[in-house]
């Protein structure tokens, strides 16, 4: 058996789980995961081709709308899918050879719904040489799993806390998770990103986290990276988003055709309003009634999105211009 059959393989009952490319620099030395040139097709989907490096030593908050690209995206950096092209590194080797010292967390659980917290702990462990009980056992208390219960009799968020917990207890020096505090409640969120906050205390410890929960981001993330239809439409920290992006409104009338073009996913109301992102250097283009704010995190996903579903096809953005990269 290997060890992403445990990990990744949904139990009997469980359901099955299922821009402008970034012109960043070469695999950095420094990079828990890289990807370059990295595309895959699946059905009508189209991913990359991406770009992105995951930098060693921070929290990486991985964002996008459904359907997005972001399961897709982290099943390659884990080798369950299997890139059409490009290179994929994790930890300095190809995905799936340093799983000893990966701790995933996917979107599904993957535990068989008869095994307890501890008969799970007991079968996971045998894969990891660094596996410490104690440490599994206190993050149990900590997240009050009950250690002798069925998973399937477990609330989603226990379950999503076991996933988590059985992700740590070997120490790992690199968490991949998608959609870790989907189905927990404020508290248990909470709670989760201080486990993250401790592990980042280490300075080589690298998370990679995706997210629809943006206050997540908020808390925790050191950088972002943004997916659009399978493109990536922003990497870099949240400082260099709001240096780099405004949003702009006003009234439609008073839009040059430079202005109107150098909008990023307009968005016209009957009333004859717009608002939409723009890049700052592009703010002098509009008129002093316009209203230029800083752009919240989810109305510029929301705009690089309604840009990738334009006619146009990819995210209209250079997010990672030489130098933006941060
Ligand atoms: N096995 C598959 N065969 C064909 N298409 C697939 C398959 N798996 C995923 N897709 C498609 O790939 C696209 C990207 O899916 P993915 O799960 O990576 O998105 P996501 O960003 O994680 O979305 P969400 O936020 O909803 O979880 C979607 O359009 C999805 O329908």
């Amino acid at each position: 058996m290997d060890l992403r059959d445990v990990v990744t393989s949904p139990g009997p009952t469980a359901p099955s789980p299922v821009g402008v490319p970034s012109p960043l620099p070469a695999r950095a030395a420094d990079a828990a995961i890289s990807l370059e040139g990295v595309t895959r097709r699946q059905g009508s989907f189209a991913l990359g081709p991406l770009d992105v490096v995951v930098p060693r030593g921070l929290v990486t908050g991985f964002v996008g709308p459904n359907g997005a690209g972001k399961t897709t995206t982290i099943r390659t950096i884990l080798g369950m899918a299997s890139p059409d092209a490009g290179v994929v590194d994790v930890l300095g080797a190809p995905p799936g050879t340093r799983q000893d010292r990966l701790g995933v967390v996917l979107d599904t659980l993957a535990l068989a719904p008869g095994w307890t917290p501890l008969s799970a702990a007991h079968v996971i462990s045998r894969f990891y040489p660094a596996w410490n009980d104690a440490r599994m056992r206190d993050l149990l208390r900590r997240f009050e799993i009950p250690a002798g219960t069925r998973v399937s009799d477990l609330s989603r968020g226990q379950r999503v806390k076991l996933s988590l917990a059985l992700a740590l207890a070997h120490d790992p020096e690199l968490l991949v998770l998608d959609e870790p505090t989907s189905g927990l409640d404020p508290v248990a969120r909470l709670d989760v990103l201080d486990v993250f906050r401790e592990f980042m205390v280490a300075p080589t410890h690298t998370v990679l986290f995706s997210t629809h929960v943006l206050s997540d981001l908020d808390r925790i993330a050191d950088r972002l990276v943004v997916i659009c239809s399978g493109r990536i439409a922003f990497a870099g920290t949240p400082d260099a988003l709001a240096e780099t992006y405004a949003m702009v409104r006003g009234a439609r009338d008073d839009l040059t055709p430079r202005a109107a073009a150098s909008l990023i996913g307009a968005r016209l109301s009957p009333s004859g309003t717009f608002e939409g992102l723009i890049r700052t250097c592009d703010t002098a283009l509009f008129p002093p009634s316009a209203l230029i704010e800083s752009p919240a995190l989810d109305e510029a996903v929301a705009a690089w999105a309604r840009n990738a579903d334009s006619p146009a096809g990819a995210p209209r953005t250079a997010a990672a211009r030489p130098g933006e990269e941060r």
